[in-house]
């Protein structure tokens, strides 16, 4: 007889039953989730609904009233030094020093996290590489834009080569451009194998750079799963809006007759709300349906997104 023992991989970051309050404020409550090695898990919530609070419990600056963390397997509470060193923080704000260049500000961290003197100059290169800021390494951080310094936060939580990287919101406070290198670096070290626990308010950057993500909303996990999974728990059909110039009665009936249109209703004089299966590939059929009766002046396609699941399970919108 054969014995097939199938094991899970041992979760580069989990928490179960996490709990904060602040007074009588229940700032966190049963929060618990698991990031499988090289996965990017995204939280997703608005502000003030927990997030910063969680990642504090989790890089163990902060006591949790209750539950528990384990980095790579290695508990918090009974092993803090271990599980520390596989973990990288980049808060939302970190003081660094404007009169230094990149490159000096990061020797600064490298040397406070006690990096051996020997590697501290290859580990500073692979970061700023890693990070995108070769070339601007030796200017002062006081000209860098808000999103390079950022970048530098980052390089400083890499560079004892951490197996996760928790970013706490980072991209508040930067321009567009800065913003996107910002992704694409994260992209690039998920790419490269990195566990990666990302929190944000921005429904586009957790769509865009995470494969898991948990909503959070007053302290609470009320959802978790892939995009696709968390868009299914609203319903994965597009609404088209169409404005019409004709007989918008009988172009509606022969809307309703189009396959992949499911429903069909007037929602202002001119205007129709379709509800379908296809969204944008639908739109050339459609407006051959209409031909006759009716031309279509405008579309619109609302896709599902998870701005939309935020929505559905909380009421308000993730900008309240
Ligand atoms: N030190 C504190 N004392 C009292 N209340 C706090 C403290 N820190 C956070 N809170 C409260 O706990 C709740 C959760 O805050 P938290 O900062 O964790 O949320 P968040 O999702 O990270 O939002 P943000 O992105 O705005 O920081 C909020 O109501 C906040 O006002």
């Amino acid at each position: 007889m054969t014995t097939v023992l199938t094991t899970e991989p041992i979760p580069a970051l989990a928490c179960h039953g996490l709990a904060k309050r602040y007074g009588d404020l229940v700032a966190v409550q049963d929060v618990g989730f698991a990031v499988a090695p090289g996965q990017a898990y995204g939280l997703l919530g608005p502000n003030g609904a927990g997030k910063t609070t969680t990642i504090s419990m989790l890089v163990g600056l902060l006591r949790p009233d209750a539950g528990g963390v384990t980095v790579g397997g290695v508990d918090l509470a009974a092993d803090p030094m271990r599980a520390k060193a596989r973990l990288g923080y980049v808060p939302q704000e970190v003081a660094l020093y404007p009169e230094l260049t990149g490159r000096e500000n990061l020797r600064f961290f490298g040397r406070l996290f006690g990096l051996p003197r020997r590697e501290l100059p290859g580990r500073i290169e692979e970061v700023l590489d890693l990070v995108g800021l070769a070339e601007r390494a030796d200017s002062k951080l006081g000209t860098y834009s808000g999103g390079m310094r950022r970048r530098i936060n980052i390089g400083a939580a890499l560079l004892h080569r951490p197996d996760v990287l928790i970013l706490d919101e980072p991209t508040v406070g930067v321009d567009p451009q800065s913003r996107n290198a910002i992704l694409e670096g994260v992209e690039r070290l998920v790419a490269g194998g990195m566990s990666l626990l990302y929190t944000s308010h921005y429904m586009e950057e957790v769509e865009r750079v995470c494969d898991r993500v948990a909503i959070i909303d007053h302290g609470r996990i009320i959802a978790d799963g892939t995009r696709e999974e968390l868009i299914a728990l609203v319903g994965s059909h597009d609404k088209v809006e169409l404005s019409l110039d004709g007989d918008v009665e009988t172009a509606l009936a022969k809307l309703r007759a189009v396959e992949g249109v499911l429903e069909g209703a007037r929602t202002g004089g001119t205007s129709i709300r379709l509800i379908t299966e296809g969204g944008r590939r639908l739109l050339p059929s459609l407006i051959t349906a209409v031909d006759g009766c009716a031309t279509v002046t405008a579309t619109r396609v609302i896709e599902p997104d998870l701005e939309a699941t935020f929505l559905h399970l909380t009421g308000s919108t993730l900008r309240d």
